[in-house]
């Protein structure tokens, strides 16, 4: 039985979802049946052997959704084998060096015995929702700065994980 993985995520403007998305297409491309929702969506986790969960991060915090799900599910995410990431600069740093987790979730991955946590690129760009975001707008700061070939590698390492972690998977 091949294992079943979520990849549930915290998004406002999309970006988060597409990296969640992107994670789960390497997940299924190795044999994992891999899903991508909105956390607010999950009513529970029992039905999947491992989890990632992901948070576009706003003023030094993981995005509620994700806040909400780890606090709502912590027993069994503690359970399982489990991997975060958050995705947040608005300039390259992201792909030029390790950036560690915001303390929330330093904190939840400490509770929940997370396996690894990663910080990719964000984005911003025109019709991204609220005023802040379009006043780091107008100050030039938008842009893309995921790192598709850095969130697919990652998801590759997740899955190779993942062959001795699930029990059913080789
Ligand atoms: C109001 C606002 C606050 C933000 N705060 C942070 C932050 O504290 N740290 C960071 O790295 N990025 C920050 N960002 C950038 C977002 O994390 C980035 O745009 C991310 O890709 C958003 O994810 P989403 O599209 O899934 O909502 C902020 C963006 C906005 C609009």
């Amino acid at each position: 039985m091949p294992g079943r993985v979520l990849v549930a995520y915290g998004t406002t403007n999309g970006s988060t979802a597409q990296i969640a998305e992107a994670i789960a297409e390497v997940l299924r491309e190795d044999g994992a049946a891999a899903e991508a929702l909105p956390a607010p969506s999950v009513e529970s986790v029992a039905p999947y052997d491992a989890v990632v969960v992901g948070g576009g991060l706003y003023a030094g915090r993981w995005h509620k959704d994700a806040r909400r799900f780890v606090r709502r599910h912590r027993r069994a995410l503690a359970e399982r084998p489990l991997w975060l990431f958050s995705s947040g600069p608005l300039d390259p740093s992201a792909s030029e060096r390790d950036i560690p987790p915001v303390p929330g979730v330093r904190k939840t991955m400490v509770r929940l015995d997370a396996r690894e946590h990663v910080t990719f690129g964000g984005r911003l760009e025109e019709g991204a929702k609220g005023w802040v975001a379009r006043m780091i707008l107008r100050s030039g700061k938008g842009g893309d700065f995921r790192d598709f070939t850095a969130i697919e590698a990652w998801a590759a390492r997740i899955a190779a994980e993942l062959a001795t972690a699930v029990p059913g998977r080789s």
